[in-house]
């Protein structure tokens, strides 16, 4: 029976999600790790528009570095010195061992930022830095390199230490810094987060230590794991996440408080709204500043269409006809509810669609499951709500379905979130295709005011009329 087939898909990708396992790979090759946890913590669930979890869904998905036309910005505490850029990791003369890390990560070149940023971080004295720019640019690998180049393997006693907001962020990083001290048998690296007990009185032998600010702070103070005055470089990632928890600002602030003079401080941001900024102030004094701009989204290569319906069963059928007329390789389908979303994913699979849902309740790491599948083709149709893609980058999807247009919380047009939806940035200026479904008066007028707002035609297709739908393939 069809439904039967719909249950089974979604077993088939709970199984799939399910089998993504926590990242517990201690002591592989390189760095090893002393990580005392229990499986359980790793599936937190996360209120779904949670940053930290945005943050960390789009780490596990990403296979590529974001890379982006514009320039960096550089604001030099020391406008007089000479600015360097690098364009290959050999000028930056680094330890071979690190090097050699660094090139079986399969980085050929650094990034844009890591060519500004990179000299700055080596540079003799140590220079303190504030660098934002978007996820996925290359920040992480940036501080793990310098991290790893001022650490001294042989000294066993803590020298680095990073705070990131979450416990499964700093795994991510952690993971990071794996990899790239692979070739660093004797460096060790340690994480300071909830569930990690140590016995009192215990001082800790690894020279890194990535940790939550609350348990870094106990380290550090009450349980005196970690000697701060020790620490050479100081980094604080995703501040834009971490001051959105209650309590991690004043936490990060007291531990910073506790370390010499002359440690570095770095911090990192995907984001720099005006908290962000004030606290990045507080926590790294005379800072040189690094800001590379997010690539705009524009609607330029998109073509928009709207269809009109009476009801959600119409719409369904318009959807029928459109698959029936033209190939799609792959679409996202958006619906406002869960509820829509679900019954939706039901009706497509009933028709014979590989369909793959994202839904409120799954855990971070099942819904990266779900997008990874679908990333790699399992699945061709994705269908979710807002809430749970919001902030998702499935940017080589040609076909984005509005079954309900976006809407705030009071009713109105969500512009924001159309462009994310179905814009393209000059990186992949492929044409793009958009239907946006609507299906009363009321909807007719949130497209309209969106139409006004991006100043771009949304065309009306006839979806009873299967020549005309074959044209807006071409
Ligand atoms: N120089 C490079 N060459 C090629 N790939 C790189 C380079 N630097 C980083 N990457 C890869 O690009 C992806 C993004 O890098 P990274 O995680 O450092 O970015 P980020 O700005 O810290 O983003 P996020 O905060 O989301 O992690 C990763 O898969 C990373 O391995």
């Amino acid at each position: 029976m069809a439904t039967d087939s719909w249950a089974l898909a979604v077993d088939e990708q709970e199984a799939a999600a399910e089998s993504v396992s926590p990242r517990e790979e201690t002591g592989r090759d390189g760095v090893g790790a002393s990580l005392y946890l229990n499986n359980a913590l790793f599936f937190t669930s996360f209120p779904t528009e949670d940053r930290a979890a945005q943050s960390l869904l789009n780490k596990l998905i990403r296979s590529n570095l974001v890379d982006t036309t514009n320039q960096v910005e550089v604001l030099q505490r020391d406008p007089t010195s000479p600015l360097y850029s690098v364009k290959s990791f050999e000028e930056l003369r680094l330890k071979p061992q690190l090097l050699q890390g660094v090139y079986a990560m399969g980085f050929n070149r650094p990034s844009k930022i890591q060519e500004n940023a990179l000299p700055m971080m080596l540079a003799e004295p140590p220079q303190n830095l504030i660098a934002q720019s978007q996820s996925g640019t290359g920040k992480t690998a940036a501080f793990v390199l310098a991290m790893l180049s001022r650490v001294e393997p042989g000294n066993k006693y803590p020298q680095c230490l990073c705070l990131s907001p979450t416990y499964e962020l700093a795994l991510q990083t952690g993971k990071v810094i794996e990899q790239m001290g692979k070739f660093h048998p004797e460096l060790s690296l340690a994480y300071a987060v909830r569930g990690n007990k140590l016995e009192r009185g215990q001082k800790i032998s690894e020279q890194i230590v990535i940790g939550t600010p609350g348990t870094v702070l106990d380290w550090c103070s009450k349980l005196k794991f970690i000697d701060p005055k020790k620490i050479k470089v100081f980094v604080l990632d995703e501040a834009d996440v971490m001051i959105a928890t209650q309590g991690h600002q004043d936490q990060s602030i007291r531990i910073q408080r506790m370390l010499p003079r002359d440690c570095q401080m770095l911090l990192f941001s995907a984001t720099f709204e005006d908290s962000v900024w004030k606290f990045a102030q507080k926590v790294v004094p005379d800072p040189n500043i690094i800001k590379l701009k997010r690539e705009e989204e524009t609607l330029d290569t998109i073509k928009q269409y709207y269809v009109l319906c009476n009801n959600r069963d119409e719409k369904f059928q318009a959807l029928c006809n459109i698959y029936g007329a033209i190939t799609i390789a792959q679409a996202m389908i958006f619906c406002h509810t869960r509820k829509t979303a679900g019954w939706l994913a039901g009706e497509l699979s009933k028709e014979g669609h590989q369909v793959a849902l994202l839904s409120g309740e799954m855990m971070v790491e099942q819904r990266a499951a779900v997008i990874e599948r679908f990333r790699e083709g399992k699945e061709k149709v994705l269908v979710t709500t807002n809430v749970c893609a919001r902030g998702i980058d499935v940017e080589q999807v040609s076909v984005v379905i509005n079954f309900d247009l976006p809407v705030d919380k009071d009713g109105n047009p969500d512009n924001e979130t159309y462009l994310h939806r179905i814009g393209r940035t000059g990186r992949f200026g492929k044409r793009g295709l958009a239907v946006n479904m609507v299906d009363s008066k009321h909807s007719m007028n949130i497209l309209n005011r969106i139409q006004e707002h991006f100043n771009k035609k949304i065309e009306k297709l006839d979806t009873d009329d299967l020549d005309e739908i074959e044209k807006i393939a071409n």
